[in-house]
């Protein structure tokens, strides 16, 4: 059997102290247990991630994607639960039981994050070429000719003007930030790429630039990627396995031919008919 390059075991993230009745199992009012009211964002999630694949994770809104994407890049803690990457502590260290030293190591090492909102992603009045010198940085490079020459590698993956390099982002339209936000991702030739919503607010024709962007970084850099999306149409066109998320839980998984063509949980089904 193939080793996953990320492993998540039992992830729970929880909003609330919890109370007896939700931590023993105790019927829940979507996410949220009707006593204490503590969200369980995600909720036992276990998943895999295989080399050069893209996995989406699909679901409504508060179905805890996001969540799953902010604890795989540390924005916060998880409750419970285990990660694991083939490419760190020989695939056997728990990610999530890390030091504030190592985790920042895997962020700048391993792991690359495209946020929904570029604001979270990128600094929006330094220059476009220093926002990817900042992650070069991060990750031990300090030759400013190596530097150089690698941002303009990455602008150029990215279809950014050479040109435009010092502008900040603040000055670029949304599909122009979200594409310095891939490069910088990108910067650390990190195993694993996390893109959250990363098409969510653009208009139809920078969508879709965007979406073939993406396919095109698969294959040139053959590198594993979680995509989240509520949108099944961005789903369809980019995701090899798919994850269905309910109310922080995995309802259904699969090839992704399978899920669309052919779904088992009603929850997914409605979402297909609803495509149609
Ligand atoms: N800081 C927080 N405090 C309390 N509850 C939170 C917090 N952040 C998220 N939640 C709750 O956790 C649940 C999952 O939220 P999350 O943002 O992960 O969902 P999502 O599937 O990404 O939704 P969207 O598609 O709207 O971004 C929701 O019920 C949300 O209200």
């Amino acid at each position: 059997m193939e080793t996953p390059v990320l492993r998540i075991d039992h992830l729970t993230v929880r909003y609330g102290k919890t109370c007896d009745y939700c931590r023993n199992g105790g019927e829940l009012h979507k996410n949220t247990c009707p006593r204490c009211k503590t969200v369980w964002a995600c909720n036992d999630m276990n998943v895999k991630l295989y080399e050069g694949e893209i996995l989406g994770i699909v679901g409504e809104s508060g179905s805890g994607k996001s969540t799953l994407m902010k604890s795989l890049f540390f924005d916060f803690d998880v409750t419970e639960g285990s990660g694991f990457l083939r490419d760190f502590g020989g695939g056997e260290a728990d990610i999530f039981a890390q030091s504030l030293q190592q985790k920042k190591y895997i962020k700048n090492h391993l792991m690359g994050m495209v946020y929904q909102n570029p604001m979270l992603g990128l600094r929006m009045d330094y220059s476009s070429a220093g926002n990817i010198a900042e992650k070069l940085i991060a990750a031990g490079q300090r030759s400013f000719s190596g530097m150089n020459e690698r941002v303009e590698e990455l602008l150029d993956a990215v279809e950014i003007l050479q040109s435009r390099k010092k502008e900040p982002p603040k000055n670029f339209s949304g599909g122009m930030q979200q594409r310095v936000q891939i490069s910088k991702a990108l910067a650390n030739n990190p195993a694993i790429l996390l893109l959250d919503e990363v098409t969510t607010g653009l208009d139809l024709s920078v969508q879709a630039k965007v979406l073939e962007l993406i396919r095109e970084i698969r294959q040139r850099f053959h590198i594993s990627i979680m995509l989240v999306s509520h949108d099944l149409a961005v789903i369809r066109m980019l995701a090899d396995r798919t994850i269905v998320m309910l109310d922080g839980k995995i309802i259904e998984q699969g090839l992704t031919d399978q899920i669309l063509d052919d779904p088992q949980q009603p929850y997914t089904q409605q979402l297909v008919h609803s495509l149609l």
